[in-house]
């Protein structure tokens, strides 16, 4: 697409930070101001050499119409219940958002009850959180808009869909859960900023400290809400609280980042003298009492029988477990299921009165089963295909229960199973169906490489039916590894089009890090461990490659958030081994990550450049702080960069955009602009979403225009032909 033009942005030597002892140096520091008009001017120089690359990638509109004839399909979440109605989700295929229906019963007449859509109108408000009071009288919901973590809470009656007055503002990382009178429910809440006025909120970068949790009075005002728990000694602090089915107890779990451990507190609310009215003038706390008041595991109430708790935790088990519990008598803990050899438990819930469907993951594939919940014994193995559940609708009172699937070439099926009779019987309560793909053109393979480590790596891979394998093929590889977040199998349209339409081999490897075998392989890729996530990476591009799926000028590789600093790592470690690299949303500055919004949370996978043990981990890897010229390296080989897209967004305030924008500047300026004749043609461009964040809560047509961008990017970058 011939040379670019690229700006040059203001560089700041006068930015010099010390970190014990290492002077580092931050140019681009300047951008970390999202109100700046020079950052604001930044951001729509960056915007314009986009357009003008993606204006010649020539697939870009063929992709547009694929992506929309295919995702242009109905879409269901399973059904729950409260009192006597069922809830579901619903997208009729392009809606921006998915609509919330209510029926009489199973297979009455259903009723739009909350359509997100008739809430703005560019579809950029969706609902986050929701919650159905348990006599179905009351509908609590979260609403965010421009897809930034903030949610102001509302609430409908549900007989005449009437929105209450009831608004709840400076919600964020909260769950909705009523009290079981109905009279009102528990949500969490950071205290409101200072200055409100000119706030957007969601483009703000400032950190996110002293949450709180509260209950609300249904019908009262927010300024009235009881003040129920909150920590002045620990701001990094998140709590989160849960009402027991019986009604009995509010549980509460403390987090103070993302490793699977928490604090456990419980109050027993029916034994308040006047309930939690008590509390309505009083600013006293609850008197929970501390049942766990450590980090050392994670700690999940499953169900109880009065004070007989049963949770499921990784205390002494990285791959978890059952365990129960007498509240009457915390120092005795009984095991109800054992730590599986090999498998990881990955979730319980209590159905059925005394049953529970139990869920593990073995190779990265889903194994379901139904177990009585008093002595953890196994009653039924639930067949499911290579695939991933993904929702499970059910409580322990129901005997009706719902099973959301998903695979790579399974775009969606929801299992009924009826647990009444003995053995369950289920059946098929709903398949999605997406026109005009089909299955039978294509193979799904599971491998395990060989890491640098000789750690076998699991990895996916979706090809059509027998190709050849001489390196000829687009090949997009997928990674995420961290944060114990699994990467199981599931549908994607944009995916589908690109193997149908550009041939292409889509890849997802499991890298170190994630949660695909239990704690254990999440600690093995963090902190001092963080570079195997990245040898993993390699080592699976690298198995491509030589078992011939593909060769590095026609290998990308994808992924977002924690995924878009492995691939900002592994072009700066390996620019020679790709042809192309996406990274959504990535944390790139891994020294200032921990001072925006709740960046301070992940410190338990990377650390924190306040200490230096841990500085010295990441200045390693830090993607903003090791952008080099590899034909300086290497002046042996014409190396370059793979072309490169970093995409943000200006609501993003989980991953802030400063990150990108930071590393953008910095590789246009190293790779590109402070040479006269650079050797780098490839592309280093980012791609710049209004009226957008994270990912959570984006419209139908911002996600098709955005896959349309980047794999357009993709197939121009690869030299991959359009096949109709
Ligand atoms: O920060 C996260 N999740 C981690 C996250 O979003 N990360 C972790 C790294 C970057 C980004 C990502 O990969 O999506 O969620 C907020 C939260 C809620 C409760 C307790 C702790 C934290």
């Amino acid at each position: 697409i011939g040379p670019l033009l690229y700006s040059t942005a203001r560089r700041d030597d006068s930015v010099v930070e010390d970190y014990h002892g290492v002077q580092i140096a931050d140019p681009y520091r300047w951008l970390e101001d999202p109100d700046a008009d020079e950052v604001k001017e930044f951001v729509q120089e960056q915007v314009k050499l986009t357009e003008s690359v993606l204006q010649k990638c020539d697939t870009r509109e063929k992709l547009r119409a694929k992506i929309t004839e295919l995702f242009d399909h109905p879409r269901y979440e399973p059904p729950f219940k409260r009192g006597n109605k069922y809830f579901y989700n619903h997208n009729t295929g392009l809606q921006a958002q998915s609509v919330l229906y209510v029926q009489d019963s199973l297979d009455g007449e259903p009723e739009v009850l909350l359509d997100p859509n008739a809430l703005s109108e560019d579809g950029t408000v969706s609902l986050s959180i929701l919650s159905v009071s348990k006599d179905a009288k009351y509908l609590a919901y979260g609403l965010s808009s421009s897809g930034s973590d903030w949610v102001t809470i509302k609430v409908m009656r549900i007989d005449d869909k009437k929105t209450e007055p009831d608004t709840l503002s400076w919600v964020k990382f909260s769950s909705i859960s009523w009290t079981v009178d109905g009279k009102g429910f528990f949500y969490s809440r950071y205290p409101a900023p200072k200055e409100v006025g000119s706030l957007d909120a969601g483009t703000e970068t400032n950190a996110n400290l002293y949450h709180e949790l509260y209950y609300h009075f249904l019908g009262s005002d927010q300024s009235d809400d009881v003040l129920c728990w909150r920590d002045q000694d620990h701001p990094k602090y998140l709590f989160s609280a849960t009402v027991t089915d019986d009604g009995k107890y509010v549980l509460m779990e403390i987090e103070e980042g993302c490793d699977p451990v928490n604090k456990f507190y419980y109050c027993n609310i029916s034994a308040l003298p006047n309930g939690l009215e008590g509390f309505r003038e009083k600013n006293e706390l609850l008197p929970f009492t501390k049942l766990i008041d450590d980090f050392d595991a994670q700690y999940h109430a499953i169900a109880n029988d009065d004070t007989l708790f049963t949770f499921i935790t990784n205390k002494n088990a990285p791959k978890y477990k059952l365990v129960r519990v007498d509240l009457n008598d915390p120092s005795v803990w009984t095991e109800l299921l054992p730590e599986s050899e090999k498998d990881v438990l990955e979730s319980a819930c209590a159905v059925n009165g005394d049953q529970m469907i139990v869920s593990f993951l073995s190779d990265v594939k889903y194994v379901l089963q139904i177990r009585d919940l008093k002595s953890g014994s196994l009653l039924h193995q639930l067949p499911i295909d290579i695939g991933s559940v993904d929702g499970i609708s059910a409580r322990r009172e129901d005997s009706l229960i719902f099973i959301g699937f998903t695979s790579f070439l399974t775009p969606g099926i929801i299992y009924q199973y009826n647990l009444k009779s003995g053995t369950p019987d289920m059946k098929i309560f709903r398949e999605i169906v997406v026109p005009g793909f089909d299955r039978s053109e294509f193979h799904v393979d599971q491998v395990f490489v060989r890491s640098k480590d000789g750690t076998k790596i699991p990895m996916f891979i979706v090809a059509r039916k027998n190709i050849v394998l001489d390196g000829s093929h687009p090949c997009l590889l997928y990674g995420y590894g961290g944060f114990n977040i699994s990467l199981t199998p599931y549908f994607s349209v944009s995916r589908t089009v690109l193997a149908r339409h550009l041939g292409a081999v889509f890849c997802i490897a499991n890298i170190r890090g994630g949660g695909e075998y239990g704690e254990e392989w999440h600690k093995a890729g963090s902190l001092a461990k963080k570079q195997n996530c990245f040898d993993d990476f390699i080592s699976s591009a690298e198995y491509l490659i030589s078992a011939g799926y593909t060769q590095p000028s026609k290998l990308c590789i994808e992924g977002g958030s924690n995924g878009g600093l492995l691939v900002g790592a592994c072009i700066n470690q390996r620019p020679d081994l790709f042809g192309c690299a996406l990274a959504h949303v990535g944390v790139m500055d891994m020294l200032r990550f921990h001072k925006f919004t709740i960046g301070h949370a992940w410190t338990s996978d990377y650390g924190c450049s306040d200490n230096e043990e841990e500085f010295k981990w990441l200045i390693k890897y830090s993607p903003l702080h090791n952008v080099k010229r590899p034909w300086e390296q290497h002046p042996d080989r014409l190396l370059q960069y793979p072309s490169t897209m970093l995409l943000t967004a200006d609501h993003d305030d989980r991953v802030v955009p400063l990150h990108s924008l930071k590393l953008l500047a910095t590789m246009q300026y190293i790779l590109c602009t402070s040479l006269e004749k650079s050797p780098q043609t490839n592309p280093i461009i980012g791609r710049i979403e209004c009226k957008a964040g994270h990912g959570a809560g984006r419209p139908t047509q911002k996600m098709i225009d955005e896959a349309s961008d980047r794999y357009a990017f993709m197939a121009k970058m690869l030299a991959a032909t359009w096949i109709n």
